[in-house]
């Protein structure tokens, strides 16, 4: 037995990735669970944004990456020749970067454009409903409501990555992937961010890289601890930053490297 979820969301099995033939990940092992928040950590270069694009097959997009191995969401198998079609995966499995990216679009279109891709909703009134339920869940609805025709891209950062959380959210994925969704806020935005991650949880698994080990032991339920392209310990995440079982885990957590 492990630590981990008997029902996960999603698991990775001996996935790895090469870039141009050099190795990324190295056939990593991991279960994601449901209603939880799983944090990726470890020193930079390690491959927790190769494994993150794993998920919802982004690495598809990078033209030297090779991926092999299995991973599944709901037990369906995302990759290989009964895989699943990347555009229907990233609608269930979302993703939120590092750089708050809004379109250069008006805040509505912004979060009305996936819902449109997929034709989720009418136009009208059901868009409309599901734009500020959106940005509700975000936290960003009473900040904008009254310039839903303004462009995104002119909103502060941090409000920039809510939007793209409202974005992510409004054609309601079942897990979100957020790479470093903090490090380009400040502190004041990052805690709104993090209250923020906490709140989604009860609707959404989320799977998030991190290089602030405060930022994982204050939103995260399990941790991965990522090194040279392996998963070297994963486990909740209070035992991990308290009693880690591995050398490597105890020497990244306590700044001795990385
Ligand atoms: N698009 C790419 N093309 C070629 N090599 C890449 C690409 N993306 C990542 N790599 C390489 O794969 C390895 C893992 O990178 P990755 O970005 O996954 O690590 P990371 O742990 O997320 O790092 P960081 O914490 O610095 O973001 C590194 O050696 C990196 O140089």
């Amino acid at each position: 037995m492990t630590e981990q979820s008997i029902q996960p969301k999603m698991t990775a099995r001996t996935l790895a990735v090469h870039y141009g033939g050099k190795p990324a990940l190295k056939g990593v092992d991991l279960d994601i669970a449901a209603g939880e928040v799983t944090a990726l950590i470890g020193p930079s270069g390690c491959g927790k944004s190769t494994f993150l694009r794993c998920l919802n097959r982004m690495n598809d997009t990078i033209a030297a990456a090779r991926v092999s191995g299995s991973a599944t969401l709901d037990g369906e198998e995302i990759y290989g020749a009964a895989g699943m079609d990347p555009v229907l995966l990233r609608a269930r499995v979302g993703m939120v970067f590092q750089r708050p990216n809004p379109f250069p679009k008006s805040i509505y279109d912004n979060v009305a454009f996936g819902p449109r891709l997929h034709r989720l909703v009418a136009e009208g009134e059901a868009m409309d409903s599901l734009v500020r339920r959106s940005l509700e869940r975000a936290g960003l609805w009473k900040e904008v409501k009254d310039v839903l025709g303004q462009m995104g891209t002119g909103l502060s950062g941090g409000q920039q990555q809510r939007l793209c959380i409202a974005r992510a959210i409004a054609v309601e994925p079942e897990v979100i992937l957020m790479d470093e969704p903090c490090s380009a806020l400040d502190p004041i935005a990052t805690a709104r961010i993090e209250e923020l991650i906490d709140e989604l949880r009860e609707s959404f698994t989320i799977v998030m890289v991190t290089h602030s080990m405060q930022q994982a032991a204050r939103v995260s339920q399990t941790t991965a601890f990522f090194h040279l392209g392996d998963i070297v310990e994963v486990g909740a995440t209070e035992r991990i930053f308290t009693a880690p079982a591995n050398p490597l885990t105890q020497g990244y957590i306590t700044g001795r490297f990385g």
